[in-house]
């Protein structure tokens, strides 16, 4: 354990610093011996993992852990590189409340061994899932034994770099975030608020543009803070803020993108005649994760060239098409030049005019210079329009529930200017099989075998990702008792080997016992 002085920058003090596994007294001394098998206090070398990787507090309202810590690395990490072991409390006792529990063993009896570091671990502990964050996680969790012969759960770099300052990111699996909420409470935006305008504010920060910032984040604060105002700004968009906006003119205008929340003239005016460039961009951006993570996929109307937005989707595919591999056809509705004007906006024979507010300076130049009457028929003037298309997605074999396929430049044009398309970010949906439990790479499936076949020996119909197979029963097997069927498991998604299958035998007791049966035995 460590002292005060060598605990890590950012670490909490009200927490335990580990530099070896504890052992809580729920673990039966046997189990601690599969565990532990020199029943001595290991030691990892005391900080050896710190040197690549930094706990640095989270300050992006669109990160998901907003607010939280994560965990960095201070250098370049060489793809398939063991970074640090995660180290907490190793348990037995039921622990569901705690976000920090990874399972470390099962016994063949099936008692769950977890390494909980809610109370007290090492830096690994402030590793956050990669969903919301990334497409992909960038480490993997690997069980291993460290030289003592503790057996330990590595995390080690995955397939490819991590550069340096990215932040470490891991697959906890499906729902272990259950608990995070999708609505943001007034407490919450309240608390994005407070940390925006303390990173942006003037004083503090010298940044070019960080005092425009602080102004849009005071002006969305202004809306999200009133209810009536966030239930306007939900339904119609930053038009509802303006003095003698009508929703009834505004929902009966006509929008060529579909929809009743969005104007596209709405953008040049937010928050004050003429609008700010970006103004409604960042207020998204801004506070997009207080609305459940994302931003509502909006366009700018601004003349300047940017890149689109992105469209996401989620597909929902089956056990066996994550292990082996499969493509879907997705339907979405991407924005794209409208074809009747060729993305002018313009009529047939139109031209367009200088704007009269800006006297020709260029510098608040938007679309509405087309003069009245001039616009196309098809996009009103906007020169984009929405349009369906069906894209092919091709979903790797090994993909894990929450991970993201993502389809460059398939998602929407730009609303404005020459920038290049947004991408499609396919999230996929993995539902569970009755066959097969995953964990990372390797399969689990519980064979039910006669009395009878556990006592004498005997053969038994296992499944595979493959087709069933026969396997052979040893006499004298016991309830739990497990066999591995060596690559038998699942490809991983970032490449390496394949996964094992792991069945455990579960001995079915006859209601009944008929002696002389027995005595046949
Ligand atoms: C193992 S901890 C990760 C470290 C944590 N951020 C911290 O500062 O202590 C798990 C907690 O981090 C948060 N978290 C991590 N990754 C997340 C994600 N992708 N989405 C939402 N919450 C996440 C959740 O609040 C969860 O309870």
């Amino acid at each position: 354990m460590s002292t005060k002085s060598r605990l890590p920058h950012h670490w909490p003090p009200n927490l335990q610093y580990l530099d070896a596994l504890t052992y809580h007294s729920s673990v039966p001394a046997d189990i601690r011996s599969i565990i532990n098998p020199g029943l001595q206090r290991s030691g990892l070398g005391a900080h050896a993992s710190r040197s690549s990787v930094a706990i640095r507090p989270i300050v992006d309202p669109a990160h998901p852990a907003n607010g939280q810590s994560g965990l960095f690395a201070t250098k370049k990490i060489p793809p398939r590189t063991h970074i640090l072991y995660y180290l907490g409390e190793v348990h037995c006792d039921d622990r569901p409340e705690s976000d920090y529990d990874l399972s470390l063993y099962r016994t063949r009896t099936g008692v769950s061994v977890g390494v909980d570091a809610s109370r007290m671990g090492n830096e690994a502990r402030f590793i956050n899932d990669f969903r919301g964050v990334k497409l992909k996680p960038n480490a993997v969790l690997k069980d291993q034994r460290i030289a003592a012969g503790d057996l330990c759960i590595g995390i080690w770099s995955g397939t490819e770099v991590i550069k340096k300052g990215e932040e470490i990111l891991i697959s906890y699996g499906k729902g272990f975030w259950k608990g995070v909420k999708k609505d943001a409470t007034p407490a919450e935006i309240k608390k994005v608020y407070f940390s925006l305008a303390r990173k942006y504010h003037p004083d503090t920060n010298a940044d070019k543009g960080a005092q425009e910032k602080f102004v849009e984040i005071q002006a969305a604060y202004d809306i999200l803070k009133d209810e009536k105002k966030r239930a306007a700004y939900d339904q119609h968009g930053s038009a509802a803020q303006q003095p003698g906006f009508d929703p009834n003119a505004f929902n009966n205008a006509r929008n060529p993108f579909g929809g009743s929340s969005f104007s596209f003239h709405d953008f040049s005016a937010a928050f004050g005649a003429g609008g700010r460039r970006g103004q409604s961009n960042s207020f998204e951006e801004l506070f997009g994760s207080a609305f459940g993570g994302r931003g509502r996929t909006r366009g700018a109307g601004f003349t300047e060239n940017m890149r689109g937005n992105d469209i996401e989707v989620n597909v929902g595919i089956s056990f066996m098409e994550a292990c082996k591999g499969t493509s879907r056809t997705v339907n979405i509705n991407p924005v794209v030049s409208c074809g009747t004007c060729s993305g002018s906006g313009l009529k047939a024979g139109a031209k367009r005019s200088t704007c009269g507010h800006c006297g020709g300076s260029g510098s608040v130049t938007f679309v509405v210079d087309i003069p009245h009457g001039s616009q196309c028929g098809t996009c009103a003037g906007v020169g984009q329009v929405r349009t369906k298309k069906s894209v092919r997605v091709d979903i790797p074999a090994g993909v894990e529930d929450g991970m993201g396929v993502r389809v460059p430049n398939a998602g929407d044009a730009p609303i404005s200017g020459k920038g290049q398309n947004g991408d499609l970010h396919v999230r996929v949906d993995v539902a569970s099989s009755k066959l097969f439990r995953r964990q990372g790479v390797n399969l689990h499936h519980e064979a039910r075998i006669p009395l009878h076949t556990a006592l004498l020996g005997g053969r038994v119909r296992v499944p595979t990702l493959d087709g069933e197979v026969d396997v052979r029963v040893p006499g004298g097997t016991q309830q739990g008792e497990e066999m591995v069927l060596k690559d038998h498991g699942v490809l991983p998604v970032f490449g390496g080997d394949k996964g094992d299958l792991f069945v455990s035998f579960a001995v079915q007791l006859p209601r009944f016992v008929v002696f002389n049966c027995l005595c046949d035995l």
